[in-house]
């Protein structure tokens, strides 16, 4: 007789937007599915059958309070490779491990940082606005960028992201110096022509463009403020790829409002989204995108691909390829 499947709970069938049932079909080879919503209605009969949390981002599923409904639990599947929703002590104290999906994501993120990067310097929304409003009859002067070619790329967080982008900045001659906690090797950086800068301060200082790849910790949270903005060349742009908390928010609205830094591109903020009337969302010097840096149909494949492995070997009790460990 056919072994039965192990029970998965699964935040979102098909990821975040619910627009891929072809994902929910790669976890349903290996797994008997219940969604969160069905998963609420009966949570007594769903929570002791279910082994393994395949959770998306920002589902509501990771919660301490659900998690204590799932006696059986033994591993929680995370997509993407911010864990900074998850409570892993928590978790772990649970018997349950933590795993998420490192590499899957780097490409599609760091693509999505040089498209807000020259979205940003260039002006193309602005661009597109006038040149589809039919009540424009000219094409206004201040649409003037700023170059990309040949300017200073300061990347804050050198992990695979970080790289990616470095590797991308190649491509437009950019000056990259980057910023990381322990320095990458020199093969790595003259690969990329990228040279380290140990104090923070000297990269906001001299770059055009200030980029933020590093992971959200408690180390990491608020990173830039007021001070580190105000070392900012007023004609340079930051740029968000990775979580809304490192930037202090205010401290952001206030230096795009006086002009302390020419523009901000955000594909994440904090919340998400931002309420309607936040002032962020009038500002003509912001760009924000909705958390997209990892949404595209190759990179939700892979990182399903990569959770259901992951699942798979919590439940089966074998070491699990990505677990990640409490800081
Ligand atoms: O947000 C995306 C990720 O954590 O990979």
């Amino acid at each position: 007789m056919e072994e039965e499947k192990p029970w998965a709970l699964i935040s979102e069938v098909g990821g975040p937007h619910g627009y891929l049932e072809e994902l929910a079909d790669i976890v349903k080879q290996h797994f008997q599915i219940v969604c969160y919503k069905d998963f609420l209605q009966n949570p007594v009969l769903y929570g002791s059958k279910i082994q393994a949390l395949l959770n998306w981002k920002y589902c509501p599923a990771a919660k301490p309070w659900l998690l204590k409904l799932l006696p059986c639990l033994k591993v929680v599947a995370s997509g993407g490779v911010g864990i900074d929703h998850l409570d892993v002590p928590f978790i772990n104290s649970l018997g349950a491990k933590v795993a998420n999906t490192p590499g899957v994501v780097s490409d599609a993120t760091a693509d999505l940082a040089m498209g807000l990067l020259l979205a940003s310097a260039r002006n193309i929304l602005e661009g597109h606005q006038i040149a589809t409003d039919p009540k424009t009859v000219h094409i206004p002067q201040n649409l003037m960028g700023v170059e990309v070619t040949r300017a200073t790329l300061g990347i804050i967080g050198m992990g695979e992201i970080g790289y990616k982008i470095a590797q991308r900045s190649k491509g437009f001659e950019m000056k990259v110096m980057y910023h990381k906690r322990t320095r990458r090797s020199t093969k790595d950086e003259q690969a990329v022509g990228a040279s380290y800068c140990e104090n923070l301060d000297d990269l906001l200082r001299c770059s055009d463009f200030v980029m933020i790849a590093v992971n959200l910790t408690s180390e990491t949270s608020g990173l830039i403020g007021h001070r580190e903005l105000s070392l900012m060349k007023p004609t340079a742009t930051l740029i968000n790829i990775s979580r809304g908390l490192i930037v202090n928010q205010d401290a952001l609205l206030e230096a795009l409002q006086s002009g302390t830094i020419r523009a901000a591109a955000l594909d994440v903020t904090h919340p998400e989204p931002l309420p309607r009337d936040h002032p962020l969302l009038e500002l003509p010097n912001v760009l924000i995108t909705p958390h997209i840096g990892i949404s595209t149909i190759t990179t939700a494949r892979g990182m399903v691909k990569k959770m259901v492995e992951n699942a798979l070997a919590g439940v089966k009790g074998l070491p699990v390829p990505n677990e990640v460990h409490p800081h």
